[in-house]
């Protein structure tokens, strides 16, 4: 499977933000985007995602799984905000991911394992630490299999041991075949296969 992206341009509010945005990203690799504040990053991954339109060029999946009929169905988001309610536990707020997402792939328990935090799936999401809802919000990416992971700033308020744990996850990821693009202004602790320099 390839992620092949030809001459992609985006806008915000009918402004253009990029234009002739051309990569491809294949099965095990990584693809690091970066660039000044304001230079598309996120736009990008939204496009990628399928949450806005492309204002121009082509983005495709080349020898797609029939699983994934199309982009937005192969990749996990995982944006700026969380996507978890403050009013649910952790465990419920997993668990409803996995249930929504279906491709079921670790049990809740065994993906709080994966971000050290199984001994407080019980409490509820709003009592946690930023950098905890942060690493709950990582779960959401193993509770339910998809091959591409589409990160922007996916470090922000980590501390270092669990930067390292998610550069981990990030590489098992890669390894297993799947795919990841991620935008961040931080060292993620990984090689990267390509990167892309918006705003240059
Ligand atoms: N809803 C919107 N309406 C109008 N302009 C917007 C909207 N959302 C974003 N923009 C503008 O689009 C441009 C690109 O924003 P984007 O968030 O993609 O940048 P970024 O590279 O991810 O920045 P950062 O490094 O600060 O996260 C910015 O100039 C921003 O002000």
């Amino acid at each position: 499977m390839r992620l092949v992206a030809n001459d992609l341009s985006g806008e915000r509010g009918g402004e253009p933000v990029f234009s002739g945005i051309s990569f491809g990203v294949a099965d095990g690799e990584g693809l690091l985007v970066t660039g000044p504040n304001g230079s598309g990053k996120s736009t990008l991954l939204r496009i990628v995602a399928g949450l806005l339109p492309s204002a121009g060029g082509r983005i495709e999946i080349e020898d797609a799984d029939a699983r994934w009929p199309d982009i937005a169905s192969a990749c996990h988001y995982l944006g700026h905000q969380n996507a978890l309610k403050p009013a649910l536990s952790v465990r419920e707020n997993l668990g409803f991911w996995r249930d929504y997402m279906g491709e079921p792939h670790l049990a809740v328990t065994e993906a709080l394992e994966m971000v050290g935090l199984d001994e407080i799936g019980h409490l509820p999401l709003g009592y946690l630490s930023t950098g905890q809802k942060r690493r709950i919000a990582i779960a959401r990416l193993l509770v339910s299999y998809r091959p591409v992971w589409l990160l922007d700033e996916p470090t922000a308020g980590l501390d270092r041991a669990s930067e390292k744990q998610f550069a981990d996850l990030m590489r098992a990821h890669l390894e297993d075949g799947g795919m990841i693009l991620a935008a961040t202004h931080l060292p993620l602790g990984l090689e990267w296969t390509h990167e892309l320099r918006m705003g240059a």
